[in-house]
């Protein structure tokens, strides 16, 4: 006789991609770039184990701060009392790297676990549709079963997909309209720029983007940084400047020149009239509530930010972040070579900005090279290659434009001038160059390089004002003989 039937769980143990798993976080040990091919679509919730989702963040945090990510620099964060099999967790880490076959294959192994994951959400849809289709509540109709399954479908698909043309169109657009009017609606999505023009040309200031700003050294990033914090503060926007170079106190006066209008050599010097001084004093009231916020650093790394940007969005929130200056902060990973690790830097500032929702603008030297390039004739109007890490920057940059001011530049040029003799009814190149001097004086271009939205190339013409170091709007303040931006 047959023995009695028993209903028993029949069904094979679930796939999993545990090797897999364990190949990708070997190979991020041993190579951080690794991280960069597969952080775009990988999050740590796509691994079948707990652990090594966690351990997928925390190597993650560390790379995207330029920090190495080595066993060692990743026990502090590991779980100290957790056994896997009879290893402690740091054991189990130190062999996933010393077992790290290729790290050529991160990608790969990236692309399995997403998929074992999307394998696994299929089988709990499935799951749920057999449930819901044989006992269907009363609120349901089939119709509305096959709705939810679909939405459900469709996020499964659009989950760890890198690429945003292969989400379908029809998908995607209502809920890109949605995002739109409801932007739209809402002012506190974005920032505004202290110029109408620069709104023009570069577009409002959005979270999570990284925005380039680069000057020749005296250009004035400071000076335009610090009005445009005050100015976002004002209208209630978290506004920190991170001041690597000034320190606070310093930053803090300038400020005060800007927003009271008051010469800023005065004031430190402290030879201030009594209007002035009241002025000063009416400043100091009406600052005392806004939440712009002074950052002195020292020398400082990328991990230095991090830390400090993550513990003010905790403690009141931030808007925005102002960082005075890129060549200011210890580039991540010295073995590498110099391309590599500014790429890091840019990289992890990115980063850094979409996962604090926050609007970072990075504050760019310009190299010298503009000099070379105008004693063969060319203009001194600058360029992307100028910028302190090369125009490889873009990559990283949402946004990115030049202050540009030619009035330092002909004043630095002009007394290194040799001495010529002026051809019959001609100018002298020192004539035409004094001339120009004297056409650009306290004129000021925005050039727009790279903006993610909108057409490049717009170049609106600004003022600086020396007295108080701040910019303004192009009044009818231009010099007579204005020629144009494209003689400069
Ligand atoms: N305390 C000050 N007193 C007088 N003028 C100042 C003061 N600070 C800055 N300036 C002037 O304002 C102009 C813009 O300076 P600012 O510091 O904003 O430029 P920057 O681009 O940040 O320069 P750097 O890259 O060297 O820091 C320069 O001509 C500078 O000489």
């Amino acid at each position: 006789m047959n023995a009695p039937f028993h209903h028993r769980d029949i069904r094979p143990a679930l796939p999993d991609a545990i090797e897999a798993e364990q190949a990708l976080l070997g190979a991020l040990l041993v190579n951080a770039d690794a991280y960069w091919r597969v952080a775009g679509f990988l999050k740590p919730q796509h691994f079948s184990d707990k652990l090594h989702g966690k351990l997928y963040e925390t190597l993650g945090t560390l790379i995207a701060e330029g920090r190495a990510a080595t066993p060692i620099t990743v026990k502090p964060y590991l779980p100290a009392d957790q056994l896997v099999g009879e290893l402690t967790v740091f054991e189990y880490v130190v062999r996933l790297a010393s077992e790290a076959v290729t790290v050529s294959g991160a990608y790969d192994y990236a692309r399995g676990i997403v998929e074992m994951w999307a394998r696994h959400q299929l089988m709990g849809v499935a799951q749920d549709l057999d449930a819901l289709a044989r006992t269907m509540p009363i609120d349901m109709t089939p119709e509305k079963i096959i709705a939810s399954v679909a939405d459900r479908l469709t996020q499964i698909a659009q989950e760890g997909n890198e690429r945003a043309a292969s989400t379908k169109y029809g998908v995607v657009l209502p809920k890109a309209v949605d995002k739109a009017a409801q932007d739209s609606g809402n002012a506190a999505a974005r920032l505004p720029w202290f110029l109408p023009e620069i709104g023009e040309a570069l577009g409002d200031i959005r979270r999570g983007n990284l925005i380039g700003l680069m000057s020749d050294s005296g250009g004035g990033k400071t000076s335009f940084s610090l009005q445009q914090c005050r100015f976002a503060a004002g209208r209630g926007f978290k506004s920190a400047f991170f001041s690597i170079e000034v320190t606070d106190e310093e930053a803090a006066l300038q400020a005060a020149a800007q927003a009271s209008r008051i010469s800023l050599g005065r004031i430190d010097n402290f030879t201030l009239n009594t209007k002035e001084k009241s002025e000063l004093e009416a400043e100091m009231t009406s600052s005392s509530d806004l939440p712009f916020y002074i950052v002195g650093f020292g020398e400082c790394t990328l991990s230095d930010i991090r830390i400090k940007a993550e513990a003010m969005v905790k403690s009141h929130g931030l808007d925005l972040i102002i960082i005075d200056h890129a060549k200011m902060i210890t580039l991540p990973n010295p073995k590498d070579m110099f391309a590599e690790r500014i790429n890091a830097l840019y990289r992890g500032l990115k980063a850094l900005a979409k996962s604090l929702n926050v609007a970072i603008v990075i504050l760019i030297q310009r190299n010298d090279d503009w000099k070379q390039r105008w004693r063969a004739g060319s203009s001194l109007r600058p360029v992307m290659g100028d910028a302190y890490g090369g125009g490889a920057i873009k990559q990283s940059l949402d946004v990115w434009f030049s202050l540009y001011r030619p009035e330092p530049l002909y004043s630095e040029l002009i007394p290194t001038m040799p001495p010529e003799r002026a051809k019959e009814g001609e100018k002298t190149r020192r004539d035409v160059m004094v001339e120009k001097l004297a056409q650009c004086r306290g004129r000021a271009w925005v050039i727009n390089h790279k903006r993610r939205r909108g057409e490049p190339g717009r170049s609106p013409e600004i003022m600086f004002d020396g007295e108080f170091t701040m910019f303004k709007s192009a009044g009818e303040e231009l010099p007579p003989a204005f020629e144009g931006f494209e003689g400069f």
